[in-house]
């Protein structure tokens, strides 16, 4: 039985980036754990630490302090590329030399997916579950915005992934896009029973695509609780004023 991602006393430190200067702590000593087949959000303002948070989780940042497990193994000395995460972003960093089915299928680079019929089933099958069936031949360049990060999102989702790291993956849309890929993301991970972290700073989108939602403040984690909850019982003021919602 798996136990999923436990994240225990973790600290992320920069150097001060000039001479004389302070070092940032952008992740101050947080504990969290996303359960298997979750969609936890990481809620937060601008500069609290989530992105930090997410790229420890990653292997993309060392820790300073604390622990990160999968299943109770310690994460500390697994690569990037052998954590089993999968990664999607603001720009959702398509390949503009390769098609639809050419972005997604480097997904499946290295998996049982990656090689011959296999490969092509699970990218009309990745395709079909964002509503892009039958766009395999297009070259990505001539893609919406919208349209884009669902590729990004299929691409990421074809391995897959034991975790699904999520950063902001609609903050460069317009808001009508924002709403409707929010509900799509959504469907589409709890369809495929997929565990993810999901960084944003909008309650909205939060409240939408996840279960629980943490909430983090100034680099540290304040609240965790169930997404229909959170605004209902903020757990300080400050929480409350994050949320704008009367304290509880
Ligand atoms: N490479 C870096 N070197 C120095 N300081 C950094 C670095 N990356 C981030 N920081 C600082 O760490 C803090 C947390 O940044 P982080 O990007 O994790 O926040 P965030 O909540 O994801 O913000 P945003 O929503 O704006 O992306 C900020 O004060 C930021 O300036």
């Amino acid at each position: 039985m798996s136990s999923g991602l436990q994240v225990r006393g973790a600290v992320v430190r920069y150097p001060a980036v000039r001479r004389g200067g302070e070092a940032t702590i952008a992740v101050d000593h947080v504990d969290l754990a996303v359960r298997p087949g979750e969609v936890l959000a990481l809620l937060g303002p601008s500069g609290c630490g989530k992105s930090s948070l997410l790229r420890a989780v990653a292997g993309l940042e060392p820790l300073e302090a604390g622990a990160l497990t999968w299943d109770g193994a310690d994460l500390t000395p697994v690569p990037v590329h052998r954590r089993g995460f999968g990664l999607m972003f603001q720009d959702g960093q398509l390949f503009p030399h390769r098609t639809v089915a050419g972005n997604v299928a480097y997904g499946l680079r290295g998996t049982w997916w990656g090689r011959g019929d296999a490969r092509g089933a699970r990218v009309a099958e990745m395709l079909d579950l964002v509503g892009l069936a039958g766009y395999e031949d297009r070259p990505v360049t001539t893609l919406s915005g919208g349209q884009a990060q669902r590729v990004a999102l299929a691409r990421s989702l074809a391995p897959s992934p034991r975790l699904l790291l999520l950063d902001e993956p609609l903050s460069a849309l317009d808001r009508n896009l924002r709403e409707e890929l929010v509900g799509v993301i959504g469907r589409v991970l709890r369809e495929a029973g997929t565990t993810a972290l999901y960084v944003t700073h909008d309650h909205d989108e939060a409240i939408t695509v996840a279960g629980r939602i943490a909430v983090m403040l100034q680099g540290r984690i304040v609240q965790v609780a169930p997404a229909a909850e959170i605004r209902t019982a903020p757990a300080s003021p400050q929480v409350a004023a994050f949320l704008g919602v009367p304290p509880a």
